[in-house]
């Protein structure tokens, strides 16, 4: 049995696509990252932190014939030494875009599977180049909305694609989960369950 402890649409469709059957359900915890915590670490605790998090709430679901696997993930973007999770307001929705503005930036998932054996954890970065973004085009892009859940501020997915002339590695990691480093995970955690 294995469960998203994500409350992300993006998540949940490329699980998905990866043709896994799970469940979904939020973890609901406080994202504030740590003094001096460093970026690779920080997604990877709080990946850690979801998928323990719903794992605690379901253990007496966890059984030899059916056993638990519990997934969390979390993604933060990283400009000049800055890192850059959902924004607060607009404000500070405009304030990221004008720093990713033609720049080349790190996206970063850290990932979790959970299981009665342990943590299986992973981290992946993707770089994103920009183009340079006038600001009346920041303007509009942030009262669409597009950027206000979303970390950096953007969704590649969405209408950001026109400023992204290229991507260096998973593309799917970028917009929240990458399918094949998860997949992989999730084996993983299988295989430390058999043995
Ligand atoms: C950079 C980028 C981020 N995102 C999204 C993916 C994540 O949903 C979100 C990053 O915030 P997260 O805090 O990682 O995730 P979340 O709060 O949406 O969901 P949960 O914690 O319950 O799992 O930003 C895009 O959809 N497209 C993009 O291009």
């Amino acid at each position: 049995m294995l469960i998203l402890a994500s409350a992300s649409p993006r998540r949940r469709e490329l699980l998905t696509q990866a043709g896994v059957s799970f469940t979904v359900e939020a973890a609901d915890l406080n994202e504030d990252r740590l003094p001096e915590e460093a970026a690779a670490a920080y997604v990877q605790r709080l990946a850690v932190e979801k998928a323990q998090a719903v794992w605690a709430r379901h253990a007496a679901d966890d059984s030899d014939a059916d056993p638990l696997i519990v997934l969390g993930a979390d993604t933060a973007v990283v400009s000049e030494g800055n890192i850059l999770g959902k924004p607060a307001n607009a404000a500070d929705a405009r304030r990221m875009l004008q720093l990713l503005s033609g720049r080349t930036h790190a996206v970063l998932t850290g990932l979790a599977a959970v299981t009665r054996k342990g943590v299986k954890s992973e981290v992946e970065i993707t770089q994103v180049t920009f183009n340079v973004i006038h600001d009346e085009e920041i303007d509009e892009y942030v009262a669409s909305g597009e950027p206000l859940d979303k970390a950096g501020a953007y969704a590649i997915q969405g209408y950001a694609a026109r400023w992204i002339p290229r991507i260096e590695g998973c593309y799917f990691n970028v917009v929240g989960l990458p399918i094949a480093c998860t997949i992989a995970l999730l084996a993983e955690a299988e295989a430390g369950l058999a043995s």
